[in-house]
């Protein structure tokens, strides 16, 4: 089984901290919720003025006890990793779309995805360091169901065509080949007819301080 540091598969907490994890999700779903509400909102200015008094009242809640340390990978229910505080996975980071990335048999990753207007860039389309950020994660993810956990060591990213927001897409990744702690793995994001918007290759490299199971 792939670890990465301070995954544990604590079972004895496991319910207190499955209800805490589930709340954090809805909270995380909900300020994404509120984050393109805040990007489309064409409401009167002393609404919006309003509106921001109240954001501040809750953001003054949340941070009357907040944590220091970092959200680890850790083993979901079902044994799979995850990793709440992901900026690209994690359930409970509104930053996060999040993407639920697959494992196929053949170890090759995929992720149907859409992306939101808070991830515009260029007028009507996506961000490309957005398109860059999602690549990144699945190339990752896909060195490390091929038994090559590691860090990022080079990403490069060939822009096709604009990537639309709000429309289904699929990204999909696979390892290449490795020689020794170095990993090489391809991907894209693609419309559902199969044309690639994006393609990226990437250079994964196991730190030395790591086993195969992750940092140690
Ligand atoms: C069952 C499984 C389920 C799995 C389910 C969970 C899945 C979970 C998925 C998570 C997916 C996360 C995907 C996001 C991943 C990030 O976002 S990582 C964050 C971005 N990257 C970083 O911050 C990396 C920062 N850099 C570093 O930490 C270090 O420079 C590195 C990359 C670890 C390398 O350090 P090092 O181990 O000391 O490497 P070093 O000994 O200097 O060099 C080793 C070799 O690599 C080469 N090299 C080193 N750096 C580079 C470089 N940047 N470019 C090219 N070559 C390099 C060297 O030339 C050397 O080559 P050789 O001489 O051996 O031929």
């Amino acid at each position: 089984m792939f670890y990465y540091g301070g995954m544990t598969p604590d079972l004895a907490s496991a319910g207190n901290a499955e209800a805490r994890q589930a709340a954090l999700a809805t909270l995380g779903g909900q300020t994404r919720e509120l984050i393109d509400a805040v990007v489309l909102t064409d409401v009167p200015e002393d609404e919006i003025t309003a509106v921001t008094a109240e954001l501040a009242a809750l953001t003054g809640r949340l941070r009357t006890l907040q944590r220091t340390a970092p959200q680890s990978f850790e083993a979901g229910p079902d044994g799979v990793p995850r990793h709440p505080g992901n900026a690209v996975i994690g359930s409970a980071n509104p930053h996060a779309l999040p993407l639920i990335v697959e494992s196929t048999p053949e170890r090759t990753v995929r992720a149907e995805l859409a992306f939101r207007p808070s991830h515009e860039g260029p007028p009507g389309w996506v961000h490309g360091g957005v398109s860059a950020m999602i690549l990144d994660h699945l190339l990752g993810h896909a060195a490390a169901v091929a038994g090559s956990p590691g860090m990022t060591g080079t990403l490069s990213v060939r822009y096709r065509r604009p990537v639309p927001y709000g429309e289904p897409l699929l990204a999909t990744a696979e390892h290449t080949r490795s020689e020794g702690r170095k990993t090489w793995v391809e991907g894209r994001i693609a419309l559902p007819d199969g044309t690639v918007l994006v393609e990226a290759t990437g250079l994964f490299i196991t730190p030395s301080g790591w086993g195969r199971s992750g940092p140690e």
